[in-house]
């Protein structure tokens, strides 16, 4: 995998993602960056689990506008935010999973904590499962420019690394590269269904 053009290991990743039904009914959408001011974003509306090279689009980083005209992901500007925020962000994945999108709703703080999993270990830079990990979760909204900012804003005052929640909609995540940042959301994933099993079986 990783002698082949990120493009084809994000193709990879979408089909990867498609088959873990992570990205239902055309929900989800993911990118690579080019370089510094382009990444290749996947289209508007279609099935993510499916998509080929072809069903991605240039977008620039700095303006989040579509280089052909084509109509890329109603989320770019969240993509693009990262990518800006994060100069050494490679990829970013965007998933709607059952768990992301319940968690975020029943937990009512500013952030999910994960604390006293060996798993936290699959993030890059965790070494124990005594430290407590902290994923944002913001509120959904429509209006994703306001959104990329209000994550701007907060990216400013606190540490912001491998991913946040959108109440009730689902996870994005990223890394260095594709390998990086499908590894970031499988280990988030995993989190986040022991933690609502955890959840669901102290309230019994
Ligand atoms: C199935 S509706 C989901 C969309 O509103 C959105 O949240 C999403 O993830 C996919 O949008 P898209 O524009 O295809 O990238
Ligand atoms: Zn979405």
């Amino acid at each position: 995998m990783s002698q082949s053009l990120p493009l084809d290991q994000l193709v990879a990743a979408c089909h990867w993602i498609g088959a873990k039904g992570w990205a239902p009914a055309t929900g989800g959408n993911m990118s690579v960056r080019r370089d510094e001011h382009v990444c290749l974003l996947s289209e508007s509306g279609k099935d993510k689990g499916t998509l080929t090279r072809d069903d991605f689009i240039e977008v620039d980083i700095a303006t989040s506008q579509s280089l052909s005209g084509r109509k890329p992901s109603a989320e770019t500007g969240l993509h693009t935010m990262i990518y800006r925020l994060f100069p050494e962000a490679g990829a970013v994945l965007h998933t709607h999973t059952v768990n992301a999108t319940v968690l975020s709703r029943v937990e009512q703080g500013a952030a999910l904590l994960l604390h006293g999993y060996e798993m936290q270990k699959s993030l890059s830079g965790q070494h124990t499962h005594l430290d407590t990990l902290a994923i944002p979760v913001f509120d959904n909204s429509q209006d994703i420019a306001a959104l990329a900012s209000e994550i701007e804003d907060y990216a400013a005052r606190f540490p912001l690394r491998y991913g946040f929640l959108l109440r009730g909609h689902g996870l994005t995540c990223w890394g260095r590269d594709v390998s990086e940042a499908r590894r970031h959301l499988e280990g988030l994933e995993f989190l986040f269904e022991c933690e609502r099993q955890r959840r669901l079986l102290e309230r019994a």
